[in-house]
């Protein structure tokens, strides 16, 4: 029975701001934030949310640069390196071409000053043609800048999302990642948001950095030549200012961005599994938990949000301070020079606008702290995620693989652990299967048949022994829950191919025919499918819109279709009826003799020629049909 009450409790207390920042921060979502909704979980559906690694990094902004510079470099060492480098260097070149500009435009407005409180008409109208002149160069300067550094982003956003991805999809650490409990959170919030953030803020921050240091050296010659003092004080005072903000406040703020993201994806996630899950859920009147769910992941969201910008807040307030306490410096140390006649006056107001300058360039970091703590977190974020695929695909103790000439399958001592390594589900098992021979896997819920077809499969890897299998091409599985992809009828049954390019399905030479396709349809009493959702063009949910028998027919289609090598059957007839089963078992043997099922009903015997029993912890009889049945006379 779900306990709603306690995650209304929980989001109650965390709406009313009951939640401390040392709480939050020090001891993030394991036990404020995470942990009720673990717990929801587990009372509402016993299942724990996969992939949630709650902690969030207690490291300074000097720390995660290094994480920084190993996700950048990737684009800019990788296989694109030479358009990346082009294409930072023209930002970099036009950023240059910029701040020239401004140094210019800042000895016009001198002159231009000058002329005005000297009564120089002359020298005024020269002053207004340059000013015109500037503005000719810019304009086009200016947006050609921003086309470049536009581009930038998108380019490295490209190409790291698609690198990204490409781990993800390799190997199949989508699966190892989603089912190694704790190891990361929500991975496809990193690769489709933090990635387009992490090189917008990168590139501007850069950007900012090189121009604010074209600036400060342009500026500094300006403002040396009339108040050496000045620069040596501005570089003094920037240093002590940027130290002390970034202590204070660069790590909390970074922290604190850094869980605003996670809980982000959490409330994302539990929208779409609420989404993913509709029917289920409906049928329970689970929506009072989604919901209390939901607006827990919320309330923690806003509660760390609500820190956030307190803590910005108080940022804003210092630098204001720090800012504005050296405003009129400038003036105050030019203008007696000025009332003696020394200098013109012009002078003071570039002397200001070069102080406000060089003072903006060397106040950078602390004037984007917001932002570059932002930057942080997304670069933690992301060199978590590489980390991760990297240490799922890192050899350790595992199952090794080989491949078999036909279709044989031969398992030698294999023990089979959980990803999290908390149950040893096989040990020492060793059997073979022949071409022509098929297996039944039988044994109580939850004793590992699955998880058998996982480690054969190579799914999971964790463990020790030997599989030596056809090559995956050669192999088809067809899981507990039938997958239906997006797309049209045509694409459900040729799926995993493409529509377009069947070629590869049992080596033909080209597309499936429609009539092999119906006929198929025929053999898995699915005949008048085609018909009711009028073609095989036709594009509907089909998860939604098919029954789960339906969708287990229409993957048993695909396996017939693919005729592999060896076909694995993970209780995928568990929603027929006896007699569409024993059709399908039929077929089956007729496109595919080599195959290993795992189910519950006594009937499946009579289809294979083996028996692989679960007996107790871990161990497995591996048999005849004829010795199983000796053993079971009763079935
Ligand atoms: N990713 C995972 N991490 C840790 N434990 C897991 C994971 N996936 C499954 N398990 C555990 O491994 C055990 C075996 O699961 P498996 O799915 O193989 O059972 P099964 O025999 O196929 O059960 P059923 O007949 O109910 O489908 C279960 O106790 C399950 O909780």
């Amino acid at each position: 029975m779900v306990k709603s009450g306690s995650s209304l409790e929980i989001a109650r207390k965390t709406d009313s701001s009951e939640v401390e920042l040392e709480n939050l921060v020090e001891q993030p979502t394991e036990q404020k934030t995470s942990s009720g909704a673990i717990q929801l979980n587990v009372q509402g559906t016993g299942e724990q949310r996969p992939g949630t690694t709650p902690k969030a990094p207690h490291t300074s902004l000097l720390q995660v640069f290094p994480k920084w510079l190993r996700v950048a470099r990737l684009w800019f060492e990788g296989d694109e390196r030479w358009s990346s480098r082009g294409w930072a260097l023209l930002a970099v070149l036009l950023s240059l071409a910029t701040t020239l500009m401004l140094v210019h435009v800042s000895y016009v407005h001198r002159d231009l000053e000058t002329a005005m409180s000297g009564k120089d008409k002359g020298g005024f109208y020269g002053a207004i043609w340059k000013y015109a002149l500037v503005i000719l160069v810019a304009a086009p300067l200016f947006a050609a800048t921003d086309f470049v550094e536009m581009r930038l982003v998108l380019e490295w956003r490209r190409w790291l999302t698609s690198t990204l991805m490409s781990g993800y999809f390799a190997n199949r650490t989508f699966f190892k990642l989603h089912h190694q409990l704790g190891l990361l959170d929500n991975p496809d919030q990193r690769m489709c948001d933090d990635v387009p953030a992490f090189a917008d803020a990168s590139v501007t921050l850069l950007i900012g950095i090189v121009r604010k240091f074209f600036m400060m050296v342009g500026f500094s010659g300006v403002l040396w030549t009339v108040a050496p003092s000045l620069v040596l004080f501005l570089f003094v005072y920037a240093a002590v200012g940027t130290w002390l903000t970034t202590s204070v406040f660069g790590k909390r703020l970074m922290q604190l961005q850094y869980m605003v993201l996670q809980k982000e994806g959490d409330l994302r996630f539990d929208l779409v599994r609420t989404r993913e899950n509709s029917e289920s859920i409906a049928f329970y009147n689970g929506e009072k938990h989604e919901e209390s769910c939901a607006t827990l992941r919320l309330a923690l969201l806003v509660a760390v949000a609500r820190i956030r910008i307190i803590w910005s807040t108080f940022l804003a307030l210092w630098t204001n301070f720090y800012q504005h306490a050296t405003i009129l410096l400038p003036s105050l140390l030019t203008a007696p020079r000025y009332f003696e006649g020394k200098i013109e006056f012009g002078v003071i107001t570039q002397v200001s606008f070069a102080f406000s300058r060089i003072e903006s360039a060397l106040n950078y970091i602390l004037n984007h702290l917001n932002e570059l703590s932002g930057l942080a977190a997304e670069a933690e974020r992301l060199d978590a995620l590489l980390s991760a695929i990297k240490q799922i695909n890192s050899p350790g103790p595992s199952i090794a693989r080989s491949t078999s000439e036909n279709s044989e399958l031969v398992l030698k001592s294999v023990n089979v652990t959980t990803p999290d390594g908390s149950r040893q589900l096989c040990k020492g098992l060793s059997f073979s299967l022949a071409p022509g021979e098929s297996l039944l896997i039988v044994g109580h819920s939850g004793c590992g048949k699955s998880s058998l077809l996982r480690a054969i499969a190579g799914l999971w890897t964790r463990g020790g022994g030997s599989v030596m299998a056809p090559p995956p091409g050669d192999m088809f599985f067809l899981p507990q829950k039938p997958y239906m992809p997006l797309g049209t009828l045509r694409s459900q049954l040729l799926f995993p191919s493409g529509s377009e390019s069947a070629q590869w399905i049992s080596n033909r030479d080209g597309p499936v025919p429609d009539a092999e396709l119906i006929s198929l349809l025929d053999r898995v009493h699915l005949s008048a499918l085609v018909d009711r959702v009028g073609g095989l063009e036709a594009e509907v949910e089909w998860s939604h819109l098919l029954s789960l028998g339906e969708q287990q027919r229409v993957a048993f289609l695909r396996l017939l279709l693919h005729c592999p090598k060896l076909a694995f059957l993970d209780e995928a007839t568990g929603a027929l009826d006896t007699p569409t089963e024993a059709a399908l078992y039929t077929a089956l043997r007729s496109h595919c003799s080599t195959f290993v099922s795992v189910g519950h009903r006594s009937e499946l015997v009579q289809y294979h020629t083996h028996v692989l029993e679960h007996e107790e912890q871990g161990r497995w009889t591996f048999s005849t049909v004829q010795a199983y049945r000796s053993r079971h006379p009763l079935l």
